[in-house]
C-alpha cells in the first residue's frame, strides 16, 4: 500500500476540500462583476434566509435600492429591480427560458401544470387547451358564479358582523375575503363552490394546511439538488403524496370528483371551465392539476390584492371619502347594478385607479419567478453569464419613479386620473408585470381577478363603512412568494343607503 489509512483518508480529506474551493471560486467568479451583499457571492445561504424571513419582497427591494437595479443575491442568482429591463426579459419572444425553481412548485412531482411547465413546447401546449376557459367565452354564467359570491359575502358581514352603538362585533378582514376568493374559484374551477362563506371557517383546513406548505416549498425550491431528491420516482415511497394531505389532498380529491364526470363512456358536458378545458382536449390527468392550479394560483393572490387595498383605503381618508362618495354618485345615477358589472366598472375611472394603485402597493404575487438563457445576455448594461436565474423585485418594480413619479412610495390614486394615454398605459403595463405580462406565463386568470377586483371594492363600500380595529399592527403578513395574511381586523357598520337591494 503507498499510503497508510489515515494519510490517505487525510489526502482524500484535502483534496476534497481543494475540489469544493475551487469549484466555490469558480461559481463566485461568474457573478462577481455583479454587485450585491458579500455572502452572496458564495452561498445560497443569505437567499434561503430572506426567503425564510417573511419579508423576502422588502428585502429584494432593498438590495435594489442599495447594490442597483441589478444585483447578484445568490452565486447564480440575480435580482432585477427595473421595469422597462424586466419586461423585456419577459418578452413573449426572447432567449428566456423558466428556471428550476418552477420545479419547486408542483404538488404532483412526477407531472407538469402550466404553473410549473419547464420546457416552452409542454407549457404552450398545455396553455392552448385552457386559454379559451380562463377567457370565458366558453363559460356560461362566470359572471353570475362571482355575482352570487360577492352577495354571500355581503351577506356573512351582514349577517354576523355588524357593528353598531351598542354592539362590538370585530372581523378578521384578512380570512372572510379568502372564504370568498376560494368560493368563487372553486365555484368556477369544480362548479361547486367550497363553501367557505357559508360554514365561515376553514373547514377543508386547506387555509391551515397551505400556511404550513407553501412557505416550505418556497425554500425546497431554491435547491435544485433537493428537488431532484424529492421528486426522484424512486424515493416516490419515502415522500408523502399531497393526495393524502389534509387540506391540500382534500382539494385534490375534490377535484377528481369533479373531473371524474366529465370524462368516460357518459361525459357530462356542459359549458363551463372545466367543460371548455375538455372541450379543447386536456386529458383527465392534466385536468386534474390544472383545477387544483385554479384553487392555489387563484385563491391567496386576489385575496391578498382585496385585503392590501382595503387596507390602503381604510387609511387614506380623502382616498376612502372620494371613492365613497363617487360610489353613491353613480348608484343614484342609475350607473351601477348590484353587483356592478364588469362593463360599469371599467366605465368607472377612480375605481379603475383604486384597482392599479392596490395592485401597485401590494403586488400579490411575489415569487422570484426566475428565467433563465441558454446564452449570455445583457441586462441593464451589465453581461448575465448563461444559466444564471433572473428573478425580479416587485417592489422595486412597481416603485419605479420614472414609472410613476417622485411619490411612487405612497398610495394615491389619483395618479392614474387626468393624465395622458401615453403615461396611463406605461403605468398599466408596468402594474400588469404583477400578473406575469407580457411574457407567454402571463397569469391565465388575470381576467377572472380583475372581474372579483372591479365588483368586491364597490359592493364593500357601498353598503359598509370600515374601521381598522388596530392603526398602529393593522395586521400580520407573511411574505412567502404568496401572502399569508390575517388579522385584518375591523369595525364594520352598516351605511344609510336607500338604494342597496335586500340580499336572496
Ligand atoms: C390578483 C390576482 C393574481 C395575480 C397577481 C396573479 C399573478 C400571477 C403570476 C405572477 C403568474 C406567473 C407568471 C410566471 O410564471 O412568470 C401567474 C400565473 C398563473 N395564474 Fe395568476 N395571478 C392572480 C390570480 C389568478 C387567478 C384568479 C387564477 C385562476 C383563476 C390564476 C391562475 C394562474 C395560472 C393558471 C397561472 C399559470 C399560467 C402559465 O404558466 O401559463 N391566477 N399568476
Amino acid at each position: 500500500m503507498l499510503y497508510s489509512y489515515p494519510t490517505a483518508i487525510l489526502l482524500g480529506l484535502a483534496g476534497l476540500v481543494t475540489w469544493v474551493l475551487v469549484a466555490r471560486v469558480k461559481a463566485y467568479a461568474r457573478l462577481s462583476h455583479i454587485p450585491g451583499p458579500f455572502w452572496t457571492g458564495w452561498t445560497d445561504l443569505w437567499l434561503i434566509r430572506a426567503q425564510l424571513s417573511g419579508r423576502i419582497s422588502f428585502i429584494l427591494g432593498d438590495t435594489n435600492t442599495k447594490y442597483g437595479p441589478i444585483a447578484r443575491i445568490a452565486p447564480n442568482w440575480v435580482v432585477l429591480g427595473d421595469p422597462f429591463e424586466l419586461r423585456k426579459v419577459w418578452g413573449v419572444r426572447g432567449p428566456w427560458h423558466r428556471g428550476d425553481w418552477y420545479r419547486g412548485l408542483r404538488l404532483d412531482p412526477y407531472r407538469d401544470s402550466t404553473f410549473t411547465a419547464l420546457d416552452d413546447k409542454v407549457h404552450d401546449s398545455l396553455r392552448a387547451k385552457l386559454v379559451p376557459g380562463y377567457g370565458g367565452k366558453d363559460v356560461d354564467n362566470l359572471h353570475e358564479l362571482i355575482d352570487e359570491q360577492v352577495l354571500r359575502f355581503v351577506h356573512l358581514l351582514e349577517s354576523k358582523y355588524l357593528s353598531t352603538d351598542t354592539s362590538y362585533k370585530p372581523v378578521d378582514l384578512a380570512r372572510k375575503v379568502q372564504y370568498f376568493t376560494l368560493d368563487v374559484i372553486s365555484a368556477l374551477a369544480f362548479g361547486k363552490k367550497l363553501g367557505y362563506l357559508e360554514a365561515d371557517r376553514d373547514a377543508f383546513h386547506y387555509i391551515e394546511t397551505t400556511e404550513k406548505t407553501i412557505p416550505f416549498l418556497m425554500v425546497t425550491a431554491l435547491m435544485p439538488w433537493f428537488l431532484d431528491i424529492i421528486q426522484s420516482p424512486k424515493l416516490k415511497w419515502l415522500i408523502p403524496d399531497a393526495r393524502n394531505m389534509v387540506g391540500i389532498g382534500t382539494v385534490m380529491q375534490l377535484a377528481q370528483q369533479a373531473v371524474q364526470s366529465r370524462y368516460g363512456a357518459k361525459p357530462e358536458v356542459k359549458r363551463d371551465m372545466l367543460g371548455s378545458f375538455v372541450a379543447h382536449g386536456l386529458s383527465k390527468q392534466d385536468a386534474e392539476g390544472e383545477s387544483v392550479v385554479q384553487i392555489i394560483a387563484g385563491s391567496d393572490t386576489s385575496a391578498t390584492a382585496i385585503r392590501s387595498t382595503m387596507l390602503f383605503i381604510m387609511t387614506n381618508p380623502q382616498v376612502y371619502a372620494r371613492f365613497q362618495s363617487e360610489i353613491d354618485e353613480r348608484v343614484r345615477d342609475g350607473l351601477i347594478s348590484s353587483p356592478i358589472t364588469d362593463a360599469e366598472a371599467k366605465q368607472f375611472p377612480y375605481l379603475q385607479a383604486i384597482i392599479r394603485e392596490g395592485l401597485r402597493m401590494w403586488p400579490p404575487a411575489t415569487g422570484l419567478l426566475p428565467k433563465v438563457s441558454k446564452s449570455d445576455e445583457i441586462i441593464c448594461g451589465v453581461r448575465i453569464p448563461a444559466g444564471t436565474n433572473v428573478a425580479w423585485a416587485p417592489w422595486s418594480v412597481m416603485r419605479n419613479k420614472t414609472v410613476f413619479g417622485d411619490d411612487a412610495g405612497i398610495f394615491r390614486p389619483e395618479r392614474w386620473m387626468d393624465i395622458s394615454q401615453d403615461r396611463w398605459r406605461l403605468m398599466d403595463q408596468t402594474v400588469m408585470l404583477d400578473f406575469g405580462s407580457p411574457s407567454r406565463w402571463e397569469c391565465l386568470g388575470k381576467n377572472i381577478a380583475m372581474i372579483e377586483l372591479n365588483k368586491t371594492y364597490v359592493e364593500l363600500l357601498r353598503r359598509f363603512d370600515f374601521t381598522l380595529v388596530d392603526p398602529s399592527h393593522p395586521w400580520n403578513s407573511f411574505n412567502a412568494a404568496f401572502f399569508i395574511q390575517k388579522d385584518l381586523n375591523v369595525r364594520v357598520t352598516a351605511r344609510e343607503n336607500p338604494y342597496i337591494p335586500c340580499f336572496g
